[in-house]
């Protein structure tokens, strides 16, 4: 719970946490964090008030960052349920499916609501880093969130014919043994309960699951390519009367591309924190 406190304490600071980067650190929940010394500064500098309004502002300050740090425990905890509850439900409705049909065809269209529903809900995560109730990079879960929000909702929601590909069912699988382990590795950080296993897992599991994942992503993109290029789906053509062109087509090739760069920095960060958090290594990062 004090790590949450003190991430919150952090305010907006995790935003400034960089590519790939370990999270900033936390600030100590005393007079010294910037906000406080910041206040302090201006009560000196302007020579008015002294001491009690000195005080008062700094009993204000660490009631907040309480009231901020209990809030976000709350609500984190309420979300990272919630969000363990929902892909347990996909895992279950996709086991039941195959168990009961014996085939892949027809899968994503039984369980696409619940996906839309919890990988939008998702998108929760970059605010979660954005106002800084916890420290990962905005950078590292923009990437990972909005490669995911768009391989459901501008790709496999899109175009209907590659929804029966194998490889949807590759990520699909890879998306929620992660996502289950992720989250409940979170709920039971939160609550200070956390088995061994579940901590092994979520820095265990990824070593596969990532490029299975990642494999089901781009095989899937490029079984759209056809349909794409043939429907000319998403795609401006000139002229127009704003006089701007995109094609979707070269837009996915583009996309397919930038897994080159990022994949591994996302995949690279997260051997980093296995090191970490299982090993106890102190990693230090050189500044760019
Ligand atoms: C518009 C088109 C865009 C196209 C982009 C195309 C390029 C895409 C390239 C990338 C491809 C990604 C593909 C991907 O979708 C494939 C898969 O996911 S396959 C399945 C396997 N995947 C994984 O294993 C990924 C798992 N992902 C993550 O773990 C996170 O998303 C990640 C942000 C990557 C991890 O971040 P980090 O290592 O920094 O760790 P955490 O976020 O877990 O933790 C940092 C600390 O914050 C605390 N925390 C974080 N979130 C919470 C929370 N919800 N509740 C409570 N606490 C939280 C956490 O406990 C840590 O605290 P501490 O450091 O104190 O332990």
């Amino acid at each position: 719970m004090g790590r949450l406190t003190e991430a919150a304490a952090a305010g907006g600071g995790a935003s400034a946490a960089r590519w790939a980067g370990s999270p900033p650190a936390p600030l100590p929940l005393s007079s010294t964090s910037p906000g406080c010394a910041a206040a302090m500064a201006s009560s000196e500098e302007d020579g008015t008030n002294g001491g009690a309004s000195e005080a008062s502002e700094e009993r204000e300050a660490v009631g907040k960052r309480r009231r901020l740090g209990l809030l976000a425990t709350v609500w984190l905890t309420f979300y990272n349920i919630a969000m363990t509850a929902g892909w347990l439900v996909l895992a279950i409705a996709m086991v039941r499916f195959y168990m009961e049909k014996g085939t892949h065809k027809g899968l994503y269209k039984s369980i696409q609501k619940t996906l839309k529903f919890f990988q939008t809900f998702a998108l929760l995560e970059i605010v979660h880093c954005l106002i800084g109730i916890v420290p990962t990079s905005v950078l590292v879960a923009g990437v990972q969130v909005s490669s995911r929000i768009f391989m459901v909702w501008l790709v496999t929601h899109s175009i209907k014919p590659i929804q029966n590909e194998e490889s949807v069912v590759l990520f699909l699988v890879a998306w929620t043994v992660t996502e289950i382990t992720r989250y409940s590795f979170y709920t039971f950080s939160l609550l200070d309960h956390l088995p061994y296993f579940i901590k092994w897992a979520r820095y265990n599991f990824f070593i596969i699951l990532y490029p299975v994942g990642v494999a089901g992503e781009l095989l899937t993109i490029y079984a759209a390519l056809p349909y794409v290029k043939k429907t000319g789906m998403f795609s401006i053509r000139l002229p127009n009367k704003y006089n701007v062109s995109f094609d979707y087509y070269y837009f996915l090739l583009i996309t397919m591309a930038s897994y080159i760069p990022l994949f591994p920095q996302l995949y690279f960060h997260m051997l980093r924190q296995r090191r970490k958090v299982l090993h106890g290594e102190v990693i230090v990062e050189k500044d760019d």
